[in-house]
Parts: C-alpha cells; structure tokens; sequence
C-alpha cells in the first residue's frame, strides 16, 4: 500500500465471510483513496453487496479488520455509521408517504431541528430535480426518481463516504447519465464513493480505481487503463456464414480462437492495417469468404471476461 492509512477512505485486510459452508470473501484487501470513487466489478453472486454490507456495518465478517472514514469496524461500529451513507439494493425510500416527507424522517432521524429539516429538503429536492413531485407518494416514482430520491435521503446527514449499491441497475440511458453526473459532483464536493455496478463503462466513466472480485478474491486491482494494460493487444472477429468457409478459414489462419457454434473465429492482432490486409490476404488465398469482420480493441469487458470466466482465458489474457 502507497498511501498511508490516514488518507484512505476506506481500508481493509484480509476479510473473509462464509455463509455456512458457501465461502463469499475469501481474504479481500481494499484501499481507497478520499475523495475518490472505487468500483467494485464482479460477476452476479460474486460478494459484491457483501462486502459492502460488511463495510457499512450491517453484517460482521469472519475474519478480517477494516477501517471506514478512520475508526475501525469491530470496534467503532456507531462512528462509522456516523460518516457513511448507504444506498442501494436495501433502498430506505418508504413508498408509501411523499418523496418530501421521506426526506423530513430522514432530516428527523439525524435530529436535525424542524427548520433546518425543511431548509436541507428543499435543498436536496431541488438538486435532485424532484421538487416538482415532492408533494407525490414515491410509490409513483420513477425507478431514476426512487434512487436519485434514496441518494438525496443519504446526504441528508452530510456523509463523507457513500456506498453505491449497484446505483444504476435497471436504470434506462438517460436516468444512469444523471446518476454518473450525481456522482462527479459528490466526488467535487470531496465525498468519497464506493460503488459497485455490473456495468463496466459505468466503472470505466466513473472510477479512479476498480477491483474485479471473484471466486472470493480481488482477481485484479487498478485504474481502468491499469486493467486494459492486462489484456495485450485486440483481436478481429470473421463470422461466416459458411461452415465449408468457416473451416477453411480456420485451417489457413493462425492464432485462431474457433467458436464452432457460431462460425466465428478470434484471431489476436495489433488492429494495424498490414496485419489487417495479411489477414485478408490469407482469408482470399484460402477462398473464405466471411460474412462480418470486426475489429475490436481491449476495454473493460476483455478484461472482466478474462478475469472472471476460467484459467483458460486468463493465461490467454495474461500472454
Ligand atoms: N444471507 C445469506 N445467506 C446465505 N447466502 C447468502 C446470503 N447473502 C448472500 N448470500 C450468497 O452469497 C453470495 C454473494 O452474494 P452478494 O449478494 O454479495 O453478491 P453480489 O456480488 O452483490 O451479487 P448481485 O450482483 O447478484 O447482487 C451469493 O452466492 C449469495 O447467494
């Protein structure tokens, strides 16, 4: 670790939990910076919204110590909860009552007096673009409205870290927009973020750092350039149409990483126009015709998939 524990947000060693036999976290270090945002990747089930919980001091973990805003879990649990906020797949927006008065419980359980209540409301409302359906159940909210309605509720206590659980899952294009701009402007204001999202251009957007979790452990750690320096080089895809095609292709080409099922070969290549033209040459030569040719360039997603899907590809990531 570079930086020193004082500067960290968030730091954590070695934790572990299990849920009976089913181990989670399986030794996890964390270290995240103040005032930055930190993203968490991994894969459907793989500890994301445990370490999170875990962090926000809703469960224990097994084993393990970590620090949150400086005071440390086991021992400090209430300063924690004191500095953070939490939002999330366990939303605290009660459906049932107005989005202003989920914001005056809020104002209340943080004991703020009845005036500066109102005033912080109307404050967030605003910033949050919700004033004009304050006075609405938040049952008639909008999926956008309910979390940009549960992120307002959390800042009600002014919180220096913030846990963003999958804040944008089932969100359409235009609501995830908002709530990357919500989560500049909390980093701006010096917050930081700790947010985990199945979306990696989400993290690619938004994160200083991210760490790909899985099979209970940080399969890798680092800034998204970082992460795209794993996976050397791009590859071109042939899709064929014909399987005769298809199979003469892949006997002429080298390199090739055959998909027999859909007739597509991956070949590894710098995305050079000489690589390019001696790949077609090789397709003209060996009279294969495909039906698409594509040429991608490493982001996130290669590295994810490598990471994440078998020591098959990681050693193909990692050459
Ligand atoms: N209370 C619990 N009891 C038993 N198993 C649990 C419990 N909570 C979570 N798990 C299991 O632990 C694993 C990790 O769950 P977790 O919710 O942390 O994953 P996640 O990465 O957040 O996934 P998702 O993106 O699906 O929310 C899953 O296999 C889940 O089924």
């Amino acid at each position: 670790m570079t930086t020193t524990s004082h500067a960290l947000a968030i730091a954590a060693r070695g934790l572990h939990k299990a849920y009976g036999e089913k181990k989670v976290l399986d030794g996890i270090d964390l270290a995240v910076p103040r005032g930055t945002v930190f993203s968490l990747l991994g894969p459907n089930g793989a500890g994301k919204t445990t370490v999170v919980k875990i962090l926000s001091t809703l469960i224990p973990a097994d084993g393990g110590q970590a620090q949150v805003a400086g005071h440390d879990l086991a021992a400090d649990p209430q300063a924690v909860r004191a500095a953070i906020g939490v939002t999330g797949q366990f939303s605290a927006v009660d459906g049932l009552i107005t989005g202003e008065e989920n914001m005056l419980l809020m104002a209340d359980l943080h004991h703020l007096s009845r005036r500066e209540g109102r005033r912080t409301a109307a404050e967030l409302l605003e910033r949050f673009d919700l004033l004009a359906a304050a006075k609405k159940p938040a049952a008639t909210y909008s999926g956008g409205m309910k979390r940009r309605l549960d992120i307002a509720m959390t800042l009600v206590g002014n919180p220096r870290i913030i846990f963003l659980d999958e804040p944008t899952t089932g969100l359409d294009p235009r609501s995830r927009h908002t709530m990357w701009t919500i989560v500049r402007e909390l980093v701006t204001d010096g917050v930081t973020v700790f947010l985990t999202t199945q979306y990696l251009e989400e993290a690619d957007q938004l994160a200083h750092r991210i760490a790909v979790l899985h099979d209970g452990q940080i399969a890798a750690e680092g800034t998204a350039d970082e992460l795209k320096r794993l996976v050397p080089g791009g590859h071109v895809r042939l899709r064929f149409a014909d399987p005769a095609a298809y199979r003469a292709a892949a006997s002429a080409l080298r390199e090739t990483t055959p998909d027999d099922e859909s007739l597509t070969l991956r070949l590894p290549t710098n995305g050079s126009q000489r690589e390019l033209r001696a790949i077609l040459d090789q397709l003209d030569s060996a009279g294969a015709e495909a039906a698409e040719l594509t040429v991608h360039t490493p982001d996130l997603d290669d590295v994810f998939f490598a990471l994440t899907s078998g020591t098959h590809q990681m050693a193909e990531a990692t050459r």
